[in-house]
């Protein structure tokens, strides 16, 4: 018997305009319970602001959001207790060491955070806990982002161009990281524009262009639609192959 799943994010008609330009126009999607979910699309497509829209930072000029059931923006401090959002590299400051910032951000959540040596361990950090973040590589500051979003068990994990910038292997070491919180039953909604991350890592995919969405599947059957020749070219940090197609219009 198939399980049905229920909808964790659903989008429904998101426009969102700042000034004259439209950022995004009609967006509507479903993320389910469990699944990894990825927004692909090249720069500029819309993707950071329907995952900001989502996280509640925006909110849309049209169009509904609706995130655990619950309004991301007009109940945000209730949302925020349930999601973990990935920050960005300008978000933490260079001399914090990492066993600081770890604690810093668990103070920041009015439930019990998860132990935090124990998330250290999971994602390869314990020997990293006295370096100041500015010490980091490129890859173990991506895991510590990651450990910041999980610190407080959260049941939808958002994460922006996780992997961009690192090299293949440190990639697929994220790449695993991710599929592992998949695993323990948490829904990721994660943003890329390489699609051989989405194919690798997502169980569904929405291809954005020009702030629309042009089409929602599994990874397989996109690429068989949008990209059947899997003609590949260099991406724009010369470390990964992407198809054509999806990407290059
Ligand atoms: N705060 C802002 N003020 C004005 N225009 C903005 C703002 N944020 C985004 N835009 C514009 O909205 C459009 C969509 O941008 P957005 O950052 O959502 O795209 P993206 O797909 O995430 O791009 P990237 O992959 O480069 O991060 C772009 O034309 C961008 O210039």
């Amino acid at each position: 018997m198939q399980t049905i799943k229920r909808p964790v994010i659903q989008v429904s008609g998101v426009r969102k305009t700042y000034g004259q330009t439209v950022a995004v126009d009609e967006v509507s999607f479903e993320v389910e319970e469990g699944e990894i979910f990825g927004l692909i699309g090249p720069n500029g497509a819309g993707k950071t602001t329907t995952l900001e829209c989502i996280e509640g930072l925006h909110t849309p000029d049209r169009g509904t959001i609706s995130v655990l059931g619950l309004d991301p923006f007009r109940q945000v401090y209730k949302v925020q207790d349930r999601i973990g959002v990935q920050l960005q590299q300008a978000q933490l400051q260079k001399r914090i060491k990492v066993w600081e910032a770890v604690d810093l951000w668990a103070s920041l959540y009015r439930k019990k955070a998860i132990d935090a040596e124990h998330l250290l361990q999971q994602l390869g950090l314990t020997d990293k806990r006295n370096a100041w973040f500015m010490n980091l590589s490129g890859g173990q500051k991506q895991r510590l982002f990651i450990a910041l979003a999980l610190i407080n068990d959260p049941e939808v994990v958002f994460l922006d161009e996780l992997t961009t910038g690192l090299d293949p292997q440190s990639r697929r070491a994220i790449w695993d990281l991710v599929r592992d919180i998949r695993d323990r039953g948490k829904t990721v909604f994660l943003t890329t524009h390489l699609m051989e991350e989405a194919e690798r890592l997502c169980d569904r995919v929405a291809i954005i262009e020009h702030g629309r969405i042009i089409d929602i599947d599994k990874p397989e059957r996109l690429i068989d639609r949008h990209c059947p020749e899997r003609t590949v070219v260099l991406a724009t940090d010369n470390t990964t192959a992407v198809a054509k197609g999806v990407l290059q219009g």
